[in-house]
């Protein structure tokens, strides 16, 4: 058997009662289900949503909040009691896990993205299931992952996992809401996330979560372009996770087999990076950078906007619009001398090390 690499995102909905209690029962049967998974030889990192609908009863709030500190007080003290409940449940299985709690901040700085990725591959190579969620209590409203459906598509792609699968409260994708409307037709499997598809999901979800269908196919459609393929629906009982990877899941599968996984360079440049400057080249790079594979020279740059330094992320646009984004191996300073200049001229100048402007490795296509 193949060993995979699952991370598996459980709504509030499927963890909590609208009084904002958690469900032992329903945790129980997730629990079950991970430890089966693992059992079978798998590495799973669980991402749990939960912490607001756990907590904001103990506050004395009669609804999930809707205020930030109200919703931050109540993760506070739901954030324990979940974990709390999880260390429990999966003693039973010997099963250790590691609570992490993430940032928008914890992927747009580089270092801490690269640390992120330490953590947990050791983490998963010590045997420990991590159990991931958004940092609450600190994180602005500018600043969140706008929700844990967008989350577990980042930690998904992040780890290179093979699949995503997130357990909701309903059976996956319908053309059209099925709570208000009663001919809704299931869709079984998505080979791409269509932008009719994301009209069809419009619409709140439950009392307890957050985003609804729509976040969970913008989350899928993001953890496709990472390269991993995504399930959306539900089930019941310890073999319902190893029935979903098996391709028997009650839900949507959506992706094409064969989906590449990209280098978390290349991730963090694509998703996660600020922008901080613009470089226009003409038609000869924009062929090189789109249609020959290769690294931008400065004899194609014509023009620059913005103060960068050496390893910043910057734009780059040709004659036909925005071609991507690369991490610059000038600053902007050094750019304005060097650009239009063909690499032998530069080449004589000992100060500058290398000639290439982004290399090709570091360079993502729009
Ligand atoms: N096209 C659709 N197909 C399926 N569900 C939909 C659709 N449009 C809206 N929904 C709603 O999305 C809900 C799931 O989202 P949500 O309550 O946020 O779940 P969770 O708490 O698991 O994140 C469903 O219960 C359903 O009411
Ligand atoms: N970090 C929040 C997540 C809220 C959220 O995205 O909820 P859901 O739509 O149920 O996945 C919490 O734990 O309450």
């Amino acid at each position: 058997m193949e060993k995979k690499r699952i991370v598996v995102k459980i709504g509030s909905s499927s963890l909590t009662d609208a009084k904002g209690q958690i469900d032992q029962e329903k945790l129980l049967d997730h629990v079950h289900a991970l430890a089966a998974l693992r059992e079978a030889g798998h590495e799973v990192l669980l991402v749990s949503s939960g912490a607001v609908a756990a907590g904001f009863s103990r506050l004395g709030y009669p609804t999930r909040p809707i205020t930030l500190k109200g919703k931050q007080a109540a993760a506070a003290v739901g954030q324990s009691l979940l974990v709390q409940s999880y260390i429990e449940q999966f003693s039973q299985f010997h099963i250790i896990p590691a609570q992490i709690l993430l940032t928008r901040n914890d992927f747009s700085k580089q270092d801490r993205y690269k640390n992120a990725y330490a953590t947990i591959t050791e983490l998963l190579e010590r045997g420990i299931l991590p159990i991931i969620n958004e940092n609450d209590t600190v994180s602005v409203e500018e600043l969140t992952f706008g929700d844990n459906d967008m989350l577990s598509a980042l930690v998904s792609g992040l780890v290179h996992a093979d699949q995503l699968i997130i357990l909701t409260d309903i059976n996956g994708l319908y053309d059209s809401n099925p709570r208000t409307n009663p001919l809704a037709q299931k869709i079984d499997y998505l080979p791409e996330v269509t932008a009719d598809m994301l009209t069809a999901a419009e619409g709140t979800g439950s009392k307890v979560g957050t985003g609804g269908m729509k976040s969970k196919l913008m989350a899928a459609k993001t953890a496709i372009s990472l390269g991993v393929k995504v399930f959306i629906g539900l089930g019941q009982g310890n073999q319902k996770l190893l029935d979903i990877i098996h391709g028997n899941g009650n839900g949507t599968y959506i992706g094409k087999e064969g989906l590449a996984s990209i280098n978390n360079s290349r991730q963090w440049i694509a998703f996660h990076s600020e922008v901080t400057g613009t470089i226009y080249v003409d038609q000869g790079a924009e062929d090189a950078l789109l249609y020959k594979g290769k690294s931008l020279l400065p004899a194609g740059v014509f023009n620059i906007k913005g103060s960068f330094q050496k390893c910043d992320v910057v734009e780059v646009v040709g004659p036909n619009g925005l071609l991507g984004k690369g991490e610059v191996l000038f600053s902007s300073e050094e750019m304005k001398k060097m650009m239009g200049k063909r690499s032998e001229e530069l080449s004589k100048d000992e100060v500058l090390s290398s000639i290439v402007v982004i290399h090709r490795n570091k360079w993502v296509k729009a």
